[in-house]
């Protein structure tokens, strides 16, 4: 049984219908990454999922909890980082961390996080008075200092420095190695690459793709195949081939587009009419191709008014 396990969530503001029937269900110490382009419904379903709103219809399961109205059992069990730090302006850094902690029986000592996250020069100062990034930070620190089991993180290393954002992902890698369970919601595909076991690209409120970074990768753009042009290469023959959609020249290289067996398919042909394929490349598309060519594709313009 998974420890989260969702279906059918849908949810609307008003007339505006955010969540088309979401099902979705996460392992423990699984590390799940939520995608999808603005306004496609991330947050709106992880704050379902985590009791923080009420959905319209569907079920859900966290550690055989509803989340709704869960009570304390549950609450010991998550860790919430929000969109916007919901914090008030002039608390200050030492007294967030200390109110957060009243709140579970076995927190994490303050001091750890302040030294983890880098906060420790900040701990008289106010909230308001914070750089974004320090906000940030303090914002991922309140939601681990329960020792979660499940952890719902979103959008954790927004306006954080490259460095700072290493650093997150290296914490993480520790609650990781420890079984933590994780939602995270990101918009870096480099680090849903680099974080997550598998992930859910969403679009206009549903689950269009799902799986492993690189399935996802792989299964979204297509392969590039190059190499040096001469006058002796196939186009036609290339063009061809099963998996290849297209074929072109330029700047003196063929390039070939095509699916997961095009390169193997070029490089066979080539092989068998005795062409050298020369300064051969071959580029893989990347989460960033997969998550441009999947949502682009699924975008569906708004239907326009009818003329009077
Ligand atoms: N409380 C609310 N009341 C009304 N509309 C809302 C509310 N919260 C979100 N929305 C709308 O629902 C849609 C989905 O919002 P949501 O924040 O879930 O998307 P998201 O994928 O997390 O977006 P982003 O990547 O921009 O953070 C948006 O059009 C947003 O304006």
């Amino acid at each position: 049984m998974a420890l989260i396990q969702v279906s059918g969530l849908t949810k609307s503001y008003g007339p505006k219908q955010v969540l088309r029937g979401i099902d979705l269900a996460v392992d423990e110490g699984e590390i799940v990454g939520i995608l999808g382009p603005n306004g496609s419904g991330k947050t709106t379903a992880v704050e379902c999922i985590g009791g923080l709103r009420t959905p319209d219809a569907g079920q859900i399961a966290v550690a055989g909890h509803d989340p709704r109205g869960a009570g304390a059992e549950l609450r010991e069990l998550l860790g919430m980082q929000l969109q916007q730090c919901r914090l008030p302006a002039r608390i200050k850094v030492g007294e967030a961390l200390a109110l957060y902690s009243s709140f579970y029986t076995d927190p994490r000592p303050n001091e750890e996080l302040l030294e983890r996250f880098d906060l420790a020069d900040q701990r008289g100062t106010r909230f308001v008075n914070l750089s974004g990034g320090q906000q940030q930070r303090l914002s991922v620190a309140l939601a681990l200092i329960g020792r979660p089991r499940v952890a719902f993180l979103d959008e954790l290393t927004t306006g954080l420095d490259p460095s700072a954002r290493r650093d997150i992902w290296s914490y993480l890698e520790l609650l990781r190695n420890d079984g933590v369970t994780m939602i995270l919601v990101t918009h870096f595909m480099e680090e849903a690459q680099y974080l997550c076991d598998r992930v859910v690209i969403l679009s206009e409120g549903r689950i269009i793709a799902e799986g492993a970074p690189d399935e996802v990768a792989g299964s979204g753009g297509s392969q590039e195949i190059s190499f040096d042009a001469s006058t002796d290469i196939p186009l036609t023959e290339l063009q061809e081939l099963p998996a290849v959609t297209d074929v072109s020249v330029a700047r003196g290289r063929v390039i070939v587009h095509g699916g997961e067996e095009a390169p193997q398919q070029v490089i066979a042909a080539m092989t068998q009419r005795g062409i050298p394929t020369q300064r051969l490349r071959i580029t893989t598309p990347t989460l960033d191709d997969a998550f441009l060519s999947l949502t682009q594709h699924n975008h569906h313009e708004p239907e326009a008014p009818e003329e009077q």
